[in-house]
């Protein structure tokens, strides 16, 4: 398993193969048989995935998520430039990767010419926190096909999306729980 700090960018960080193939294709399986939409507890299929952020020591104890969202990508859907609310979300954001790779782009808030950019491979856990959590935004291009060249091996990496599933597991500031967020 190889955790490797990417790009030189603080408090970003990728492990990847955090979980396994059979984990992968369980997760699939749960997450494609249910409307798992709502409020309450995590999915009990989420339960080993936390279980692990303890045990490698990803969360401290008091820090526990207590939100996962899953989002769908199919190929040629992406995510718009944003920063996770800093009101309502805790300092880790940990984002699961399934199915597809894809690249991540962090554009700093300030200065639009300072990004980096990071492979998301299947079954890779993203860590952000610190600088690339706060002075950053992430988003995830359309492009059916993408190019990374930070590789490093100085190689250029052919990425073909295809569908991807990420789970992200937050936690809400108990100040944030009383936000109402309906209306
Ligand atoms: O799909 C991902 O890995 C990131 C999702 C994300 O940034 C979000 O839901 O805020
Ligand atoms: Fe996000």
């Amino acid at each position: 398993m190889g955790l490797f700090k990417t790009a030189a960018l603080e408090g970003l960080y990728v492990i990847e193969d955090f979980i396994t193939e059979t984990e992968e294709q369980e997760l699939i399986q749960a997450i494609d048989s249910r409307s798992w939409c709502g409020n309450g507890p995590l999915p009990t299929f989420t339960d080993f995935i936390v279980k692990r952020f303890k045990q490698q020591k990803i969360i401290d104890f008091e820090d526990e998520p207590n939100m996962c969202i899953i989002n769908e990508y199919e190929a040629g859907q992406g995510i718009m430039p944003h920063t996770d609310a800093a009101t309502i979300f805790g300092p880790i954001i940990l984002s699961l990767s399934l199915l597809s790779s894809c690249l991540m782009k962090f554009t700093h808030s300030n200065n639009s010419e300072t990004q980096f950019l990071t492979v998301l491979p299947p079954r890779s856990l993203l860590i952000m926190t610190k600088s690339s959590r706060y002075d950053y935004k992430h988003s995830i291009s359309k492009d059916i096909t993408e190019w990374f060249d930070g590789g490093e091996n100085g190689e250029k990496q052919e990425i073909i999306r295809s569908r991807r599933v990420s789970l992200t597991f937050r936690t809400v500031r108990s100040s944030g729980m009383d936000v109402d967020i309906s209306s």
